[in-house]
């Protein structure tokens, strides 16, 4: 069984979860408005939580709008604190150079994921301990295999 966990709710409209298992409950637009091609908007979901100490809920894209509007989120993965009781609003980018996308209230445009975080203790000290990856990063072990074996 999937664990849950009770969070405080008052909304338009509760973000729904389409299948049982998914971790992303779908935020519904709380007003409309039209998307030019290459214009952002910060859109309300109407929704406003509280969440418990120790969790975060992030605001993702939904795939679908992704691949086939180019409809994405400029801040993605959106970051709700615990301790955040405004409205939670979804920054959307319409990042098609040709097609305008049309917002109506109601629309699922973006989805919720409430995990359990840990907080850092952040601990300075002179020397970090060393690992088999050392510093090596920003693509230090190639891209893909075919391409690799291409430039080779
Ligand atoms: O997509 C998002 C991201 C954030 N928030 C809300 C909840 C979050 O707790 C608050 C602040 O977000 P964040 O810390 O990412 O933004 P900031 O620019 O650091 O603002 P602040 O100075 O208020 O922390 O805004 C949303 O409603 N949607
Ligand atoms: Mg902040």
């Amino acid at each position: 069984m999937t664990e849950s966990v009770d969070v405080l709710i008052t909304a338009d409209r509760l973000p729904s979860y389409a299948h049982p298992g998914d971790a992303g409950a779908d935020l519904h637009a709380a007003e409309s408005l039209v998307l030019e091609p290459g214009e952002r908007a910060t859109v309300g979901t109407g929704v406003s939580i509280a969440l418990p100490d120790g969790y975060v809920a992030f605001v993702v894209p939904r795939s679908g709008l992704a691949f086939k509007h180019g409809i994405t989120i400029v801040n993605a993965p959106g970051t709700v604190d615990a301790g955040y009781r405004g409205e939670i609003k979804v920054s959307l980018l319409n990042t098609d150079a040709r097609e305008a996308y049309s917002i109506s209230v109601g629309d699922r445009i973006a989805q919720v994921i409430v995990m359990p975080v840990s907080r850092a203790r952040f601990v300075p000290v002179d020397r970090l301990p060393g690992s088999e990856r050392g510093e090596g990063g920003f693509g230090s072990t190639g891209f893909s295999e075919s391409k690799s074996g291409v430039s080779a």
